[in-house]
């Protein structure tokens, strides 16, 4: 079935948005645990970046498990599903010339792997959110933690569930470190280079 797909040859090239934009496209991806600080840091920096005239989306929860990928659940299949689903949206977003940003746990190393492959190394900048699970437990945005230590919520990441955390990412924020303020500028300086079309 699949080999009588035969892609037709569309002659706008991701090159050709990037260069009416004026900036490059990738996809900036968000990983560490439930309360660890991705949504707060992916959502200010994209303020930044959209206050820069950058073309930007963010992916995340809201706008995915509720959507999408609401038939998926916190088994690790249906995260490997989870995360597979979200990088090829990626891949078309980043294709489109869109600086994309994902936030989502991605607990396991080789699903992270596969987005990569997915998107192209070139494009793909992870960003490991490093808080401690005492820490994300001590915030417990959403109340989960508690629900997870009575029982009443199964496969908790750092609970009852892995958290593999990246042994090389690109970029490492420790939030119990640094403010949110110097986890955006940390993110900002790495990716300005990157947003620079070649020819400039
Ligand atoms: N069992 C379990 N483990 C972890 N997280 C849970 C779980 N159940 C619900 N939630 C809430 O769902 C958000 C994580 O969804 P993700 O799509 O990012 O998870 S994953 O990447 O597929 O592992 C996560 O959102 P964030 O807090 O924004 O990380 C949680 O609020
Ligand atoms: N340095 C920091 N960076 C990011 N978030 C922080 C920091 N310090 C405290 N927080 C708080 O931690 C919580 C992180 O929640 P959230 O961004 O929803 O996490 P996640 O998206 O990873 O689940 C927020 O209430 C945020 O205000």
């Amino acid at each position: 079935m699949k080999d009588n797909i035969i892609p037709h040859d569309y002659q706008i090239s991701k090159e050709d948005r990037q260069k009416a934009k004026n900036h490059n496209s990738f996809l900036l991806w968000f990983t560490g645990l439930s309360g660890s600080g991705k949504s707060t840091i992916a959502n200010v920096v994209e303020q930044e970046l959209f206050k820069q005239g950058i073309n930007t989306y963010t992916l995340d929860g809201d706008n995915i498990r509720k959507g999408i990928n609401n038939d998926l659940t916190f088994t690790p299949k249906d995260r490997t599903e989870n995360i597979r689903r979200i990088a090829e949206v990626a891949n078309l977003m980043v294709d489109a010339g869109i600086v994309t940003l994902a936030a989502f746990v991605s607990p396991y190393k080789k699903d992270r792997d596969n987005i990569k492959s997915i998107v192209k190394d070139v494009n793909f900048v992870e960003i490991y959110i490093n808080t401690s699970v005492e820490e994300c437990e001590r915030r417990d945005v959403k109340g989960l933690y508690k629900k997870a230590r009575a029982g009443e919520i199964k496969n908790m990441t750092g609970i009852s569930a892995p958290y593999e955390a990246p042994e090389n990412p690109d970029i490492e924020i420790k939030t119990e470190d640094v403010s949110v303020e110097q986890a955006v500028k940390q993110i900002l300086d790495y990716i300005r280079p990157k947003l620079q079309l070649e020819n400039e």
